[in-house]
C-alpha cells in the first residue's frame, strides 16, 4: 500500500514462509492487496486473494498436506501424465515433489511478467523418479500475480535427455464456487469430450453451456483459448486463457464419490469445480534439448460479464 503502480517494486512483493511440515510456501502480493501463495510441496499454487481477501481457489477442509500426498485444493500440477494410463502414479509425481526455488532461470520469450510479482520454480527428476520415468527433464514453473489480480502459471518443460519422450499435463485448478449447481461453463459449446465415466468414450457437447446435475469428469478436446466459469450468485465469472494448452478437463465428484474422498468434507463437493488448461489427448513430445511452454492465465471479473467477450 502507498506505492503507486511506477514505483511498485515487483522484488518486495515476496515473501517466504514455512508450512507446519517446515517446507517453504512463497507469498506473492500485488499493491491493491490481491495475493498468490504457492508451496515448494508440488509447486502448487495453494491460495489465491482477490484485493478484498476473498478466497478464488477451493481448499478442502480436510486437506492433507504432507509428502507424498498432494494437497485437495489449490492447483496442483499433473506431470509427466494426467490421469492414471501408465505405471505412474495418479497425474503424475510432480505434485507429491519439492521443489527449490529458480533464482536464475532463462529469459522467458516474451516479456510476460512486468509489473506483476512473480516467483520462479524447478523440478529436476530425482533417482526415484528416474526409476518410474527414466526421462530427464527440467520443469520451469513462473507463478506471477498481476496488478490486475491476474494469476498467471508458465510451464516450461525442456527434454535433457538422450532421447525423446512424451508426455501429457495438466494444470487442476480448483476453482471455489458459491454452490455448484449455480454454475455454468461457457466456452465449450460444441466441442468432443471424453468421459472418464464412460471409459473415456467419445461424446459431442450438446448444451449452449455446461451445468452440473451430476458427477462431471470430462477432458474437451482441442478446446478454444478461452473459457468462462460463471457463478451468479456470487456475482463473479472467471476467465481462464491458455496457450499451448488444448485441453480442458471439468471435474466435479459430486455426493457419492466425494463421500468415499477421504481428503474432501461432506458436502464441500458443493464449494468446488475443476477446470483445467490441460494437454492430455495428444501427448507432448520432446526431442532433446527441446521445451515445451503450457501458460494459463485466470482472471475475475464481475458476472455483468458477458461470454461473448471471450
Ligand atoms: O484425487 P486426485 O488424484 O487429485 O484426482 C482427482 C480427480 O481428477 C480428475 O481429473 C480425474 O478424472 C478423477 O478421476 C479424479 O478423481
Amino acid at each position: 500500500m502507498g506505492h503507486s503502480a511506477a514505483v511498485w517494486d515487483s522484488r518486495l512483493a515476496l515473501e517466504t514462509v514455512k508450512d507446519w511440515n517446515g517446507i517453504d510456501q512463497i507469498v506473492l502480493r500485488n499493491p491493491l492487496g490481491g495475493s498468490a501463495r504457492v508451496s515448494l510441496h508440488g509447486g502448487q499454487v495453494i491460495s489465491w486473494r482477490n484485493e478484498r481477501g476473498e478466497e478464488l481457489l477451493f481448499t478442502s477442509s480436510k486437506a492433507i498436506f504432507k509428502p507424498p500426498k498432494a494437497m485437495r485444493g489449490g492447483i496442483p500440477i499433473c506431470f509427466p501424465q494426467f490421469g492414471n494410463c501408465d505405471s505412474i502414479e495418479q497425474h503424475g509425481f510432480a505434485r507429491n515433489k519439492i521443489w527449490t526455488v529458480d533464482d536464475d532461470p532463462p529469459p522467458l520469450p516474451t516479456n510476460d511478467s512486468q509489473g506483476k510479482a512473480y516467483v520462479d520454480l524447478l523440478l529436476k527428476p530425482s533417482e526415484e523418479d528416474l526409476k518410474v520415468w527414466p526421462h530427464s527433464f527440467e520443469f520451469r514453473l513462473r507463478v506471477s500475480l498481476g496488478m490486475d489480480g491476474n494469476l498467471t502459471l508458465i510451464s516450461r518443460i525442456r527434454n535433457v535427455n538422450g532421447k525423446p519422450f512424451s508426455f501429457s499435463f495438466g494444470y487442476h485448478s480448483h476453482l471455489s464456487v458459491s454452490d455448484i449447481s449455480e454454475v455454468r461453463i461457457e466456452g465449450l459449446e460444441t466441442m468432443d469430450y471424453f468421459d472418464n465415466l464412460s471409459k473415456r468414450e467419445r461424446f459431442t457437447e450438446q448444451g449452449d453451456a455446461i451445468t452440473f446435475e451430476s458427477e462431471i469428469d470430462r477432458v474437451y478436446l482441442g478446446s478454444p483459448n478461452c473459457v468462462a466459469v460463471l457463478d451468479h450468485e456470487r456475482k463473479r465469472t472467471y476467465v481462464i486463457k491458455k496457450e499451448g494448452l488444448p485441453d480442458v478437463v471439468v471435474w466435479n465428484p459430486w455426493d457419492k464419490k466425494s463421500k468415499a474422498m477421504s481428503d474432501l468434507g461432506d458436502d464441500e463437493y458443493k464449494q468446488m469445480l475443476c477446470v483445467d488448461g490441460a494437454a492430455i489427448e495428444k501427448p507432448i513430445t520432446l526431442k532433446p534439448g527441446e521445451e515445451w511452454t503450457g501458460r494459463m492465465e485466470i482472471a475475475v471479473v464481475p458476472s455483468s460479464f458477458c461470454s461473448e467477450d471471450l
